[in-house]
């Protein structure tokens, strides 16, 4: 039965890997989600068994296991937006861009997500063209981390001129935006002009090498750099799924793609800057943060 006069509520779908210790994959995703006034869905892909100290476990689930939780929501809840994480192999990319084509989605988030912090893989290394030939051409926006932007483009990038060129061949696989994170850049391959985003109203000096970190928009026509002070932590655990939910609650919630880029982004810093010290290896995000700061004024 339908409830007249309640307002709207956005929904977001998130496709990826189970984390047990709750900091990336679909518990960060649903987490980011609920914090962003979304209502989050999942379809699982996989099961890892992970903590702080690493994944120590990797139970992919069957193909059509996906697909029919994908179908169950869409065909009842509705998606006004979704994000891909962990896909582990061809056969479910395959399945899953069935889904998002028989929908006929479009706000559509794809992280390709490759390899875990400690190394470990998360995508079969066969899977990568399944990814760049299925799923990239239905993703409005991609966001790769620097090894990912390696693989997907086929090219090394050391410098911000090489990760321009990366972001315009990711791009000609069919994204409307591309995002180059920079959380894997300690060095600085920053040599031109940028934004800087004020979080909480901190500023920073700009070009400072392992100081701030650059996440790099590709739109097709312009390039934007989005600066931010690099946190200097070990509880990085999860800051790309994180990321990318929140880039997907903001285009559920009807924002512009930049707009959407620039939420995830003032989102993830107040994650990262206010660090939860959980575990005794690479913890997670604080994913309260970016409410907390907007309802506590400092
Ligand atoms: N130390 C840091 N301080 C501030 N922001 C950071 C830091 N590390 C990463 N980020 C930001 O977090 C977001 C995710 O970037 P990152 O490159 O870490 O993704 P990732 O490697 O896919 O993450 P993960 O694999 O851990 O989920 C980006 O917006 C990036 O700028
Ligand atoms: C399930 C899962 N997805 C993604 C990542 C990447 O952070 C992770 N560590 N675990």
């Amino acid at each position: 039965m339908k409830r007249e006069g309640l307002p709207r509520i956005p929904k977001a779908l998130t496709i990826a890997g189970s984390d047990s210790g709750g900091g990336a994959g679909i518990q960060a995703d649903l987490k980011t989600f609920q914090e962003l006034d979304v209502y989050g869905m999942s379809a699982i892909t996989a099961i890892t068994v992970q903590n702080t100290l690493g994944v120590s476990g990797v139970y992919p689930l069957p193909p059509a296991a996906a697909a029919e939780q994908i179908r169950a929501v869409g065909s009842d809840l509705g998606v006004d937006a979704l994000k891909t994480g962990m896909l582990f192999d061809a056969e479910i990319i395959r399945a899953v861009a069935a889904e998002i084509r028989r929908f006929g989605w479009k706000r559509v988030v794809v992280d390709p997500v490759m390899i875990a912090k400690g190394g470990e893989t998360l995508l079969r290394r066969e899977a990568v063209a399944a990814l760049r030939e299925e799923l990239l051409p239905l993703a409005q926006v991609v966001t790769p981390n620097l090894p990912e932007a390696e693989v997907l483009s086929g090219l090394p990038i050391r410098t911000m001129q090489e990760r321009r060129e990366a972001a315009k061949r990711i791009r000609a696989m069919g994204p409307e935006l591309v995002v180059i994170k920079g959380g894997h850049d300690e060095g600085n391959t920053r040599v031109s002009e940028s934004e800087n985003v004020s979080v909480s109203g901190k500023s920073w000096p700009s070009s400072q090498a392992g100081v701030e970190v650059v996440d790099l928009v590709y739109d097709g026509s312009h390039f934007t750099e989005l600066a931010g002070l690099r946190v200097q932590t070990v509880h990085t655990h999860g800051t790309g799924c994180t990321f990318s939910a929140a880039l997907t609650a903001a285009l559920a919630k009807g924002a512009a793609l930049q707009e959407a880029v620039r939420t995830a982004r003032a989102f993830i810093q107040a994650a990262i800057e206010d660090s939860l010290e959980l575990g005794r290896g690479h913890g997670p995000t604080n994913h309260w943060a970016y409410r907390r700061r907007q309802e506590v004024p400092l």
